[in-house]
Formats: structure tokens, sequence, C-alpha cells
């Protein structure tokens, strides 16, 4: 299976490493506008192949969209990403046209392609996308609630001095510092509601520390993170190569689901080799609707900026 990732970046480049290192496709092609660059990173990951057994290839190439055809995946990580102190919010203008130009060029050799949508703001990146494709809804697939959901996961690990692998834990609605929803309701250690084990003042500290999780890190890196969200690109993209039908939080686009209509946001979704093969539309209290009604509005009116975009 062939995967197609625009951007060789930090997070790009993170990305690839992550699927060589476990196998998850056999091709791997990285595309950056940089003379030079995607080759080299796509040379430098190709040289870990020995010492870590992986059989992936891995080529690189400088805005020659040829060498992306026939891909199964396309991951779009192309654009800029925040410095300390900015919104993701505040990327759009420069990475919309970015994100469009690059969905429309993959799209040209990769017609039925499934494309995951990384460069921010994010929910709004993955409306355009849909929007200037015209790709059926089940195949853009937004990736942001999976990094929030293993952020919230290691919060909750930390608070609990426990393994995060044992820990079950969810964020929906936008991938933003002030719209994204840690479910510390439904969040369980091995099954036992953490409420078992966390007072209410530890769960707020944990959904607060979650929700400005990629802040945190930015202002400690001075860019954006990288680890995680690339590792967070794979784990999608595994269940999508691999038809895994992993519930994953990811932006896609509702259509009344949570009461919403003609946004992107951050939903459970079934993930397979069909992209979203299904959105679960779970019963949330009435403080959890308010948050999703709140993060959606938030969604809808980044998504307004784009009307002078699309046309
Ligand atoms: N959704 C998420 O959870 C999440 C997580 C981390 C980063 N991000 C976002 O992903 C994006 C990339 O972050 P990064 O840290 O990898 O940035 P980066 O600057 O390290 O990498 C971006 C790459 O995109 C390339 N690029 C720019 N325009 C291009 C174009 N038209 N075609 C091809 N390549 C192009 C640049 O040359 C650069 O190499 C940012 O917008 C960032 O905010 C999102
Ligand atoms: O926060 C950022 O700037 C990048 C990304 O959206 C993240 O959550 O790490």
């Amino acid at each position: 299976m062939k995967v197609t990732i625009v951007g060789a970046g930090n997070v790009g480049a993170t990305c690839a490493d992550v699927i060589s290192y476990r196998g998850i496709a056999s091709e791997v092609v990285l595309l950056d506008i940089k003379e030079g660059f995607a080759e080299g990173k796509a040379l430098d990951i190709m040289q870990c192949a020995t010492n870590t057994g992986f059989n992936t290839k891995v080529s690189g190439v400088t805005n020659d969209y040829s060498k992306t055809a026939g891909s199964d995946v396309v991951v779009i990580t192309s654009g800029i990403p925040r410095k300390p102190g900015m919104t993701r919010e505040e990327l759009i203008g420069i990475n919309a046209g970015i994100v469009k130009t690059v969905a429309e060029n993959v799209l040209k050799h990769s017609p039925n392609t499934i494309i995951v949508v990384v460069s921010n703001p994010m929910d709004t990146m993955t409306y355009l996308a849909l929007k200037a494709t015209g790709v059926p809804k089940n195949r853009i697939i937004g990736m942001g609630g999976a990094l929030d959901s293993s952020r919230f996961r290691t919060y909750l690990s930390l608070a609990l001095d426990k393994p995060a692998n044992d820990i079950s834990a969810m964020v929906i609605g936008g991938h933003g510092d002030t719209t994204m929803i840690p479910l510390t309701r439904l969040a369980s250690y091995n099954g036992i509601p953490v409420t078992e084990f966390l007072s209410e003042e530890v769960l707020q500290k944990v959904a607060a520390d979650t929700m400005v999780g990629g802040a945190t890190l930015t202002g400690l890196l001075g860019t954006s993170a990288w680890y995680a969200p690339g590792a967070s690109v794979a784990y999608l993209v595994d269940s999508i190569l691999n038809d895994q039908k992993k519930m994953i939080a990811c932006s896609v686009f509702v259509e009344g689901e949570y009461g919403q209509n003609d946004i992107c946001i951050g939903v459970p979704c079934i993930i397979g080799k069909n992209g979203v093969e299904e959105i679960l539309d779970i019963k949330l209290n009435d403080q959890e609707k308010a948050l999703f009604a709140k993060s959606a509005d938030a969604v809808r009116g980044m998504n307004d900026a784009l009307k002078s975009i699309l046309v």
C-alpha cells in the first residue's frame, strides 16, 4: 500500500518514520516544495532500515506530484506551524491556499485516495479540502482528536501514576485551545471510571492541560510538536490501510450528528479501508452538549473566513 505525505517537515517526516518502522505501508512518498528537502528526509529514514528491520520503500520528491500517483492515502502536513503565543486559527491566511492547492494536485494523480488533513487550523482545513475537491465526505479525514485523546490519556496516566495504555479516554469537538472537549465523564482506567480515583479538581486540571497541550509544547519547543502528531497520523493511516475499524476521534463532515451540519469537527468515528465508515453519535449530557454546540459555532466561524478562498 502506498502513502504520500505532502510536507516533509517535522510532522510529515515523523509520520513517514513511524509508518516505516511499524511496517504500516509498503511505500511512502514524501513531497515538499523546498528543493531536495523531501529527498534528504526520505534518504535519512531509509538509512534506518538495516538497524530497525523495516522494508518500507521511502522516497522524496520536490514538488513532482506525478511520483505520488496511485496513493491509497495522502497526508497533508504542508503549511506553517504556529509560534509561541499564536493560536492555530491565526495560520488560516497562509495555510488555506497551500492546503487547497495541495489537495487539488494530489487528486489529479490519485483520484480515489483518502486524504488525511493535518495542517492547521485543522478542522477548517479539512472542510476546505472537502469543499474544494468535492471528494465524498468519507474520504476526507482531519487528524486532531487522535492526538488530543493521546494527550488526554497521557495527562490522566500522570495523574493516576499508571500506564497510559491502561487508560481509555477521548477528546471531541474542535482542535482548538478553547474548543476541544475532553470527555472526563467517560474516561476509564481498565474499564473503571477515573472518577473513582481522581477528584473533580484534578480531573478539571487534566482536562485544562489537555486543551492547551499543543500550545504548551509550542511554548517549550518554539514550534508545534511533532512526535505525537506524527505517531497519531500513523495510527490513523494504519486503521485505513489495514481496515482495522478502530474508533478514533476525527474531524469529519457532519450532517445532523450532534445536532450540527456543514462543518468538519472532531467526533468518534469507525475508521477502515473506506475511510470514515461510521460516525458514532453518542449520548452527551447537557453540559457536554452545550460545550459541543459552542465548539461547533467557533469552527463554523472559522469556515466563514474561507468564503473568499473557495470562490
Ligand atoms: N492536526 C494536528 O494535530 C497537528 C499537529 C501538529 C502540527 N500540525 C500542523 O501541521 C502543519 C505542519 O507542521 P510542522 O511542524 O510539520 O511544520 P514544518 O514547518 O516543520 O513542515 C511543514 C513543511 O511543509 C512544507 N510546505 C509548505 N508549503 C508547501 C506546499 N505548498 N507543498 C508542499 N510542501 C509545503 C514546508 O516546506 C515544510 O517542510 C502546521 O500547519 C501545524 O500547525 C497539526
Ligand atoms: O498546537 C499546534 O500548534 C500543533 C498541533 O495542532 C498540536 O496540537 O500539536
